[in-house]
């Protein structure tokens, strides 16, 4: 089948190759001519694992190209939209110019008989929107929403093996069979269409759900919150557990053990971050806020305030380290040399897009340290995003003279670092995992003040002891006692 997909980005360019891969023929479009250039020659402007062996296998096989020009889309019998839909400068709401600029560039394309698949993340009520202006430009085209749960850094995975498919079609007599209100037999024709598209999925038995219009872009967005909610709740329960003596990775795999909670997405740490939990979140509020439905709005209020906390109490952490224990001022922070290993939102990805770790480094430079971001994806990215940050993939240059350790994104070659390496090159032995994925013991052992927010610390006998629990303030503007500041590696 011939195939549009309108926007290149993280999903539309994975989502292009993918179908290349199951044997469509696809051309891509993005109005960003370098990205399309890009992805033409083979070479993806982002790192997504897998992505390049699928471009290079459509490319070489003539079923997969990419363009800026919109006339491309010209005979596809389906157009998959894929536009970025990000949040509103100086406002929580979604910004919906790239989407409607798309179906604009579209419309002279459409031809009776054609498909229309909304795949971007949308406030409820856009895809009607859409609708309208498609139907008013060509009454016998089909449309469908179909929102997209893809992750980044196993994005090619999940795009050739979701757990379910979402289709959102026209009339709230939609039903299990695709019944088609209007009688003019369009949903069904839509619905068979996307089968057709999907079939390797279908027959791998992934559930396929249809639905309304409304349902379909509400899944996304609550599936989003849902998630960052999951998450804001173990890091209030870190805060908890850092407060009382607690664990939280025992208390996750205790929740976790009960099916109806589940394991998943409850890993305390710095925080969600990332091109769609946080704008999404901010969407879905805006959005609820203009239904009225105020239990969305303060549900998702308290999750974005725990999950801004995480960074502050990072650095209070930091502080009380640097102060070896002393009453602490949060003065330690200013002059000390610290290293944030990790740039990106997670690891696999090179996003910097609203990334903790980030967030955090800019965090500590303000309260004062000498920061030194380290990454071995997210350089390039970081540097755009935050250009007056050093930042750099020299992991022993990062260490090199550093005060304390922040493990912010657990990329694997930081979560696995000798402790006894990185004491050879740091002036104070000291790290803070802020994502709970390190083994802490082994530091301890290699005479490291070695903490974690919320977790028990082990002791180098095998037994545990308690976190410490003492709050330090969260910003001060004491005077700072310079520390020795080696620098290996310099802004940019
Ligand atoms: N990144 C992810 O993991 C996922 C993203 N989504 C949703 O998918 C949508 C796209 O997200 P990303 O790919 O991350 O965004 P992105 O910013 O990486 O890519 C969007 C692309 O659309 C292009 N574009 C904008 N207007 C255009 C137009 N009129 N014609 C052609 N191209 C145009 C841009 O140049 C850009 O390359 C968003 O709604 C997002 O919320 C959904 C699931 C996963
Ligand atoms: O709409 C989207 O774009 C996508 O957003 C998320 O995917 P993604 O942003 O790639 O990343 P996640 O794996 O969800 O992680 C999001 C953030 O939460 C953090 N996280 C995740 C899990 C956890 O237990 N704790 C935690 O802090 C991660 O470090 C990361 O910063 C969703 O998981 C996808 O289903 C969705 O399609």
């Amino acid at each position: 089948m011939r195939i549009s997909v309108i926007g290149c980005g993280y999903l539309g360019a994975v989502h292009a190759a993918c179908l290349a891969h199951a044997g469509h023929e696809v051309v891509g479009i993005d109005r960003d001519e370098s990205r399309a250039r890009a992805l033409q020659d083979g070479a993806p402007p982002f790192y997504e694992p897998g992505l390049q062996e699928l471009l290079r296998e459509g490319l070489d096989a003539g079923r997969l190209s990419f363009t800026d020009d919109p006339r491309a889309a010209q005979g596809a019998a389906v157009h998959f939209l894929c536009v970025g839909t990000p949040q509103m400068r100086g406002g929580d709401a979604t910004d919906l110019g790239a989407l409607r600029g798309a179906v604009a560039s579209l419309l002279p394309s459409l031809r009776p008989g054609q498909v229309v698949v909304g795949k971007s993340t949308v406030p409820v009520g856009t895809a009607e929107e859409v609708a309208r202006t498609l139907r008013a430009a060509c009454p016998e085209v089909g449309f469908i929403w179909n929102p997209e749960f893809l992750r980044e850094s196993t994005a090619v995975e999940d795009t050739l093996h979701p757990e379910r498919m979402v289709y959102g079609v026209e009339g709230s007599a939609a039903g299990a069979d695709g019944s088609d209100p209007s009688g003019s037999g369009t949903a069904a024709a839509a619905i068979a269409a996307l089968d057709a598209v999907y079939a390797p999925q279908l027959q791998d038995g992934v559930p396929r759900m249809i639905t309304d219009l409304a349902t379909a872009q509400l899944v996304k967005v609550a599936a989003n919150s849902f998630l960052a909610v999951k998450i804001s709740f173990i890091n209030a329960m870190a805060q908890v557990s850092e407060a009382s003596g607690a664990d939280v990775d025992d208390l996750a795999d205790a929740l976790g053990m009960d099916e109806r909670i589940g394991r998943r997405f409850l890993d305390a740490g710095l925080g969600f971050g990332g091109g769609c939990l946080p704008k999404d979140l901010r969407g879905f509020r805006a959005r609820a806020r203009e239904l009225g439905a105020d239990g969305v709005v303060d549900m998702l209020t308290a999750a974005e305030t725990v999950n801004e906390s995480a960074r502050e109490d990072v650095l209070s952490l930091a502080a009380r380290m640097l102060e070896d224990g002393r009453e602490t001022t949060g003065a330690g922070i200013i002059g000390a040399r610290i290293a944030v290993l990790g740039a990106t939102f997670k690891p696999g990805s090179d996003d910097v897009r609203e990334s903790p770790a980030l967030a955090l480094a800019a965090r500590l430079e303000e309260a004062g340290a000498e920061v030194v971001v380290a990454d071995p994806q997210g350089v390039r990215p970081a540097r755009a995003a935050h250009p007056g940050l050093a930042v750099t993939d020299d992991l022993d240059g990062a260490l090199a003279g550093a005060d304390v350790l922040v493990l912010a994104t657990a990329w694997p070659e930081y979560r696995d670092l000798d402790p006894q390496h990185a004491a050879s090159l740091v002036a104070g032995r000291r790290i803070v995992d802020a994502r709970g994925a390190m083994p802490l013991a082994r530091w301890q052992e290699a005479g490291w003040d070695a903490r974690s927010l919320g977790r028990r610390m082990p002791r180098a006998d095998g037994a545990s002891a308690p976190a410490p629990s003492s709050a330090a303030p969260r910003r001060s503007g004491a005077a700072p006692e310079r520390r020795s500041t080696p620098t290996a590696v310099t802004a940019v």
